[in-house]
């Protein structure tokens, strides 16, 4: 059930949504490319039009993670990251912006530092939700109470070899928004045309079946262009990808970070 208070940011997203833009949500490992950038780059994401932020807790086994993505991760477990620290940097961008923030890592993290303080203290420090990929819809009985009860949605996934029926249990159980991958496998930038075309079947079948709550799909999408495309019947789209291979060839290069939000506003508005 979604509370007033910590879905509210979501909630209030999808409902001021204007009908021509889509919401752009990006996907950002914390601690990459280090500790003290993750919260300055959050807050550059929204002023150049992010509207929704995914934070990824660094684990060594993620195994929906295409290279890209299991690099930044890594990369920020080699840099010290810990479950505390992402806490203060959400506190951190707390002070400053009221972005959405959806927190996205494995169960198995989150099962050891214990489920109930997990959603305690993301609730505390103002996280929106959580994606969890390895936890199935039908097993999530062991988080969904304390999820529950700290006001924390959770947002499930479907992709193309989703079922019908799942589809539906899916958008009955969630709150929100339903994540929709794009293509079967892990993630990572892709070939937009061949993600255009396998896609156009599976939306048709999220359109039929996701009927209650916000669609954004993600997987592969590297360019406006791109999102133009496969979100089209969508609310909004996720990058992470393309944007982390961005701050990989800039990092740390004097400019890097200007860099990296040009590519931001590329993404949202085009490059003309
Ligand atoms: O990297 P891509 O292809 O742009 O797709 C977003 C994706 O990386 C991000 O949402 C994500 C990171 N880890 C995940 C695990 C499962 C599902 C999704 C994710």
């Amino acid at each position: 059930m979604i509370k007033e208070k910590s879905a509210h940011r979501i909630t209030q997203l999808f409902r001021k949504k204007n009908e021509d833009s889509k919401i752009m949500s990006l996907f950002l490992t914390a601690g990459y490319p280090d500790l003290e950038s993750t919260v300055d780059l959050i807050l550059g994401f929204e002023q150049n039009g992010t509207d929704m932020i995914e934070l990824g807790m660094p684990f060594s086994d993620p195994l929906a993670d295409g290279p890209t993505i299991q690099y930044s991760s890594n990369k920020a477990i080699e840099s010290g990251i810990t479950m505390d620290g992402i806490f203060e940097m959400v506190r951190g961008v707390r002070k400053q912006s009221e972005i959405p923030i959806i927190l996205m890592g494995y169960v198995n993290p989150v099962m050891r530092y214990g489920v109930e303080d997990f959603c305690k203290e993301a609730s505390d420090a103002g996280v929106d939700g959580l994606i969890i990929p390895d936890l199935p819809v039908e097993e999530s009985g062991i988080l969904e109470e304390k999820a529950d009860h700290y006001e924390l949605p959770i947002i499930y996934l479907v992709a193309p070899n989703t079922s019908d029926e799942r589809m539906r249990l899916i958008d009955e159980k969630s709150e929100g928004f339903v994540y929709c991958v794009s293509v079967t496998g892990v993630t990572g930038a892709r070939d937009g045309e061949e993600v255009s075309k396998s896609v156009a079947r599976f939306i048709e079948r999220v359109k039929q079946n996701i009927t209650k709550n916000s669609t954004m799909v993600g997987f592969g999408i590297k360019s406006h262009e791109d999102a133009e495309k496969i979100a089209r019947d969508m609310d909004g789209f996720i990058v992470g990808s393309a944007l982390i291979e961005t701050i990989r060839s800039n990092y740390p290069d004097e400019g890097w970070m200007d860099e990296v939000f040009a590519f931001v506003r590329g993404l949202k508005y085009g490059n003309n």
